[in-house]
């Protein structure tokens, strides 16, 4: 616990627009460097929201050829998590809303961009998109975060865990 309250107060600083954001840690599904089976997000500070570049593997394949829609969430969610960053504390995915409003293709690297569209004391509420590369939009989404104190990912900690 004493470890993870570190590594956050060192992550949780001011980002300038433009540089890259921290993985949450690294076995993060959405963007720990270290997890086999993650996506391996990098998103950086595109003003007041983020933005990343993102390519699916056949690691994360549906239908053949086509990203599945599980993993297309996790890659949604695992961004607003970087907005976390910008809002100086962190929080959790209360409520995660997906439209998909095309196919995903493996191989085909995406953009994808999230920011704040409301505060409402604990809650946060984002939207994101992902744009492929002619433009069209193949994804919308809205989520619903809620500030938590470091002490709620305690209950998560175990000494058996990988990454704990
Ligand atoms: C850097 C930090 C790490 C970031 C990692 C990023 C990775 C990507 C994100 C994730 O994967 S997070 C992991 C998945 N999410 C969870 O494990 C959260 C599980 N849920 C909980 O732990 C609790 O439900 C939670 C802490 C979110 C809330 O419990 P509480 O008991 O503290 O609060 P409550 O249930 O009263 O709800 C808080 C507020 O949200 C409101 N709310 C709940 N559902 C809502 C909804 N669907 N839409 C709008 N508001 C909603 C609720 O009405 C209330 O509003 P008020 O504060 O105004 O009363």
């Amino acid at each position: 616990m004493q470890a993870l309250l570190a590594m956050w107060s060192e992550k949780f600083v001011g980002y300038p627009d433009g540089s890259d954001l921290p993985a949450h840690h690294d076995h993060c599904l959405g963007c720990g460097p270290e997890n086999p089976h993650g996506h391996r997000l990098r998103a950086v500070r595109h003003g007041d929201g983020v933005q990343a570049w993102h390519t699916f593997d056949n690691r994360h394949v549906g239908a053949p050829g086509i990203a599945h829609g599980g993993a297309v969430a996790t890659v949604v969610d695992d961004l607003y998590g970087f907005l976390l960053f910008l809002e100086g504390g962190p929080a959790v995915t209360r409520q995660l809303a997906v439209d998909y409003l095309a196919p995903v293709l493996i191989g085909t690297t995406y953009r994808l961009d999230a920011q704040v569209a409301r505060r409402e004391g604990r809650k946060l509420f984002v939207t994101a998109g992902a744009t492929a590369p002619d433009g069209r939009p193949v994804i919308t989404s809205t989520a619903v975060f809620v500030k938590v104190s470091v002490e709620h990912f305690a209950q998560g900690i175990s000494p058996d865990v990988p990454g704990d």
